[in-house]
C-alpha cells in the first residue's frame, strides 16, 4: 500500500506525535538492567519458547508450523470484563486462562481426534463445531466466537487456494526473509491486516503477522526454512499486555485523564487516537529498550547466547506480565475488542 508506515516507522512516528502517551527513559534504562541480569540466561533466547511453555509444541516439522498459524490466526482479545468471570480451559490436569486457554483447548481438540490444525479441517468448520472446541468450563465463553470462526472458514479456504493447504509451503515461499513472509501473510489473509491512520499519516502495526514471523521462526529453532537473516528487523506485537508492564516496570506513562480512563474500564475502538498512542508507544518504548540493553552488554562484554532482539525482549516481558499478574493489579490494561490483538 502507497504511504503505508512499516510497523516501527509508525511507531517512532506515533511516539513523535503521542500526548497522552509517554516514554520514561528512567525507566526503560531500568527496564535495561532487569533484562541484562537475564541476558545470559534461558529466558532471552530462542529455545526459552518450547522450553518454557508446556502447550507449545515440541516438534519443528510441518504439523508443528501448522499448529503455530491456527493459533495465531485466533491469537486475540482473551481479556474478559471482570477477571474474577473468565474463560477457563482445562488440558492435561491444569487450568489455563487469556491466550494460554486457546492453545489449551486446539490442544484438547487434536487429543479428542479434531484435526483443528488442518486447513482441510477449518476451512469449512460449522460456528456450533467452533463453539465445541473453544468451550470454556466455566460459563464465560471465549470472546468473539464467531469472528473467530468467520476468520478459520476464510483462513482455512485461502490456505488451501494458494498454499497446498499448509503454512509451510507459504514460508518456504519467504526465502528465509522474515520480512518477505510478513508481507505474504497480509497480503494474503485479510484478518491480519492491522493498519489504521494516525495524525493523517496510513500506520501499520501487523500484530497477529508479526507474532506468526515470530513463533514460526521459534518453532522452527531458528533453523532450515526458519532461519531469517533479517528476524531482527521485527518489532515487539503490540496488543493489550505489553503496555500494562511497560507502565508497571515505569517505562510508559500515561496522562492523569488517559489513566482515569483506563481505570474506570472504558473501552477504546480499534484506531481511536489513544488506542493508536498505547501502541504505538509500547512497540517504540521496547525498541529502546533494545538499544539500551544491547549498549549494556557491549559495556560488560557479556557474551550472550545468539543475537538479543525484539521478539525475544517481548516473550520475556509478556511472561513476566503472566508471572506479575497479582502485582500488577493496579496498573490497567486497555480495552480494545477486534480482532487484531
Ligand atoms: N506482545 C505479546 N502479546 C502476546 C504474546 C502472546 C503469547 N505468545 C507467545 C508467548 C508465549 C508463547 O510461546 C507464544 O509464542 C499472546 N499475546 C497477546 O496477549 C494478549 C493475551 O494476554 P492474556 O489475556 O494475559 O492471556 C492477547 O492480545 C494476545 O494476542 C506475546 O508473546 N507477546
Amino acid at each position: 500500500m502507497d504511504g503505508l508506515l512499516t510497523p516501527r516507522e509508525s511507531a517512532k512516528f506515533i511516539a513523535e506525535n503521542s500526548r497522552d502517551v509517554f516514554i520514561d527513559h528512567g525507566g526503560v534504562r531500568r527496564v535495561a538492567e532487569l533484562l541484562l541480569a537475564k541476558a545470559t540466561g534461558p529466558e532471552l533466547r530462542i529455545g526459552g519458547w518450547k522450553a518454557i511453555h508446556e502447550l507449545n509444541p515440541r516438534g519443528a516439522d510441518e504439523a508443528a508450523v501448522n499448529w503455530v498459524f491456527v493459533i495465531d490466526t485466533l491469537n486475540f482479545s482473551f481479556w474478559s470484563e471482570s477477571d474474577e468471570h473468565k474463560c477457563l480451559v482445562g488440558f492435561g490436569g491444569k487450568t489455563y486462562s487469556g491466550y494460554w486457554s486457546l492453545c489449551a483447548a486446539v490442544n484438547r481438540a487434536l487429543d479428542e481426534g479434531i484435526p483443528i490444525t488442518s486447513a482441510s479441517y477449518y476451512a469449512t468448520v460449522t460456528l456450533d463445531e467452533v463453539r465445541h472446541i473453544l468451550r470454556s468450563d466455566t460459563d464465560v465463553p471465549m470472546p468473539l466466537i464467531e469472528e473467530r470462526h468467520r476468520i478459520l472458514n476464510e483462513t482455512g479456504k485461502i490456505l488451501l487456494e494458494k498454499f497446498g493447504g499448509s503454512f509451510l509451503n507459504c514460508v518456504q515461499k519467504s526465502d528465509k526473509s522474515a520480512q518477505k513472509l510478513l508481507h505474504l501473510v497480509v497480503e494474503n489473509f485479510p484478518s491480519y491486516r492491522d493498519v489504521t491512520q494516525f495524525e493523517g499519516k496510513r500506520i501499520s502495526f501487523y500484530k497477529r503477522a508479526q507474532i506468526l514471523v515470530a513463533d514460526t521462526w521459534s518453532v522452527l529453532e531458528g533453523k532450515g526454512d526458519g532461519c531469517f537473516e533479517d528476524i531482527s528487523s521485527i518489532t515487539m506485537f503490540a496488543d493489550y499486555r505489553l503496555p500494562q508492564v511497560l507502565v508497571y516496570l515505569g517505562a510508559l506513562k500515561y496522562s492523569d485523564e488517559l489513566l482515569e480512563k483506563l481505570l474506570t474500564g472504558e473501552m477504546l475502538f480499534y484506531g481511536n487516537r489513544q488506542e493508536v498512542e498505547i501502541r504505538g508507544c509500547s512497540v517504540w518504548c521496547v525498541e529502546l529498550i533494545r538499544d539500551c540493553l544491547l549498549e549494556l552488554i557491549e559495556k560488560k562484554g557479556e557474551e550472550t547466547t545468539g543475537e538479543i532482539n525484539s521478539i525475544l525482549l517481548d516473550y520475556y516481558l509478556w511472561d513476566y506480565a503472566r508471572d506479575h499478574r497479582e502485582d500488577m493489579k493496579g496498573v490497567p490494561f486497555h480495552r480494545t475488542r477486534c480482532i487484531y490483538y
